[in-house]
């Protein structure tokens, strides 16, 4: 087991036991947000038949005049809507006239707009030389059959869904969702409906955890409460082995008489991969293979567990769901005030950004401790402070960890004036 390692190093260790996830079969509407486990192929042309992308008359181009102000007569001896094919082939002095989305019948080589051109008597009058080719889109100008229209492992969104709509999937092979089992260790803990006793809290973290698994990706599964008891304790996490694709435990994870989640793991014959990293808050996090599964032994404190886990278990998660971009987006974010309380130990302090004039400007939320749930509420980002960092000026650049996806929503909150 190794101890204080640094976060990257840390995360580097877990996601080497992630294994590839299986797939499930889902209603094409139910797959976003998804990753697609199978790559998706043309089973036609795309599009289909040669079409015009316009209302115009459709004829051989090289029935069209040589110059501009020149005039042609073309008769008229077709109508086509979208969806109607063509009943003869368009000869010489001959025209069709098609709507948008029509079928370009055999002889034509060219669309005109009807707002060019006259319709008189039956006749067309183009007046002005045309290309051939000129406003045609082609049969399997996008896709020919074979072709991949989407490659497996993409994110499934809006965009992918009409694509995988023009392949006719209206099912298709996506990853399962990992189940995340939630077990929260401590002999205070009570559930949130109750009002605590004397030395008891609501059992906060479950909820906390099991709304950030759900935003990750993940499914949670809630355990019980789990009293301070080494048996007890091995038992939860064994379940959890057996329901789920992960276990992440909270509570026990430090150096006090219970924190017995490191014996646990031991007792049930789990590997411990390390034992306390390099930032805080949320240091004593433990990381551990037991059947082949990952578990991760969050600390306790409720602002820490829910800190190490956007840092750690977040991306686990994330690649356990079929994911190839598993990170938090990082970017460069000026300070909005002095930030002087930085101390020797890294740190991710919780931040409020927005966009200014297209830069990230961030705000730390006054430090509370890390068992306090306040300064969570209005936090977007957390704020790296480096090991040893000088004090930091306004308008200094910090690194800044987008909590809350890469969504812009997540920025337009309004300034609620916490500096
Ligand atoms: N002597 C030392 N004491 C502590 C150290 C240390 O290095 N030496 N580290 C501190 C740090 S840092 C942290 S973080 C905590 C982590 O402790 P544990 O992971 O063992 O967590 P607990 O002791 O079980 O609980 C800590 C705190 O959080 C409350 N808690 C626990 N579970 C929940 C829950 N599910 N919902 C809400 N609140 C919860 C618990 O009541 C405690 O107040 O250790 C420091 N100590
Ligand atoms: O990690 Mo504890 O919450 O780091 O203080």
């Amino acid at each position: 087991m190794e101890t204080n390692v640094a976060l990257e190093k840390a995360l580097n260790m877990l996601l080497a036991y992630v294994p590839k996830p299986g797939t499930e079969i889902v209603e094409i509407l139910k797959s976003q947000n998804r990753v697609l486990a199978e790559d998706v192929l043309a089973d036609i042309m795309v599009p289909p038949f040669s079409r015009s992308p316009l209302d115009g008359f459709a004829f051989r181009s090289s029935d069209s005049p040589r110059e501009k102000g020149q005039k042609v007569r073309l008769k008229i001896v077709d109508y086509l809507p979208a969806g109607v094919p063509a009943t003869r082939p368009v000869n010489s002095g001959e025209a069709v006239k098609l709507m948008t989305g029509a079928m370009i019948p055999e002889g034509a080589d060219a669309v005109v707009k009807f707002e060019d051109v006259v319709e008189e008597d039956g006749y067309v009058i183009i007046d002005f030389p045309v290309k051939p080719e000129t406003n045609i889109v082609k049969k399997g100008e996008d896709f020919l059959p074979g072709d991949v229209i989407i490659e497996k492992d993409r994110v499934i969104n809006a965009n992918a869904i009409s694509l995988l709509a023009l392949a006719g999937k209206k099912k298709v092979l996506v990853y399962k969702i990992p189940k995340v089992y939630i077990i929260c260790t401590g002999s205070e803990l009570v559930d949130i409906e109750q009002i605590p006793g004397p030395g008891k809290i609501r059992n906060t973290n479950l909820y906390s955890i099991g709304a950030l698994v759900a935003r990750s990706g993940g499914e949670p599964v809630l355990g019980r409460i789990v009293n301070d008891d080494l048996n007890l304790i091995a038992q939860e996490i064994k379940r959890g082995l057996e329901v789920a694709d992960l276990v992440l435990t909270t509570g026990g994870a430090s150096v006090g008489e219970y924190d017995l989640i490191i014996k646990a793991l031991e007792s049930i014959g789990a590997e411990i991969l390390f034992w306390k990293t390099d930032f805080k808050p949320g240091t004593p996090v433990i990381g551990a293979v037991a059947n082949g599964k990952i578990v991760i032994g969050l600390s306790g404190n409720p602002q820490a567990a829910m800190t190490s886990f956007e840092l750690i278990a977040y991306p686990v998660i994330r690649k356990l769901t079929g994911r190839q971009n598993i990170y938090h987006a990082r970017v460069k974010a000026f300070l909005d005030h002095p930030f002087d309380k930085t101390r020797g130990q890294r740190r991710f302090a919780r931040g409020y950004c927005y966009l200014k004039e297209g830069e990230f400007r961030v705000k730390i939320l006054p430090w509370l401790s890390p068992g306090s749930l306040k300064g969570v509420l209005n936090s977007n980002a957390l704020v790296e402070i480096p090991k040893n960092c000088p004090p930091l000026k306004t308008n200094d650049p910090v690194n800044i960890v987008l909590i809350e996806g890469g969504s812009l929503s997540a920025f337009d909150t309004p300034d609620s004036g916490l500096f």
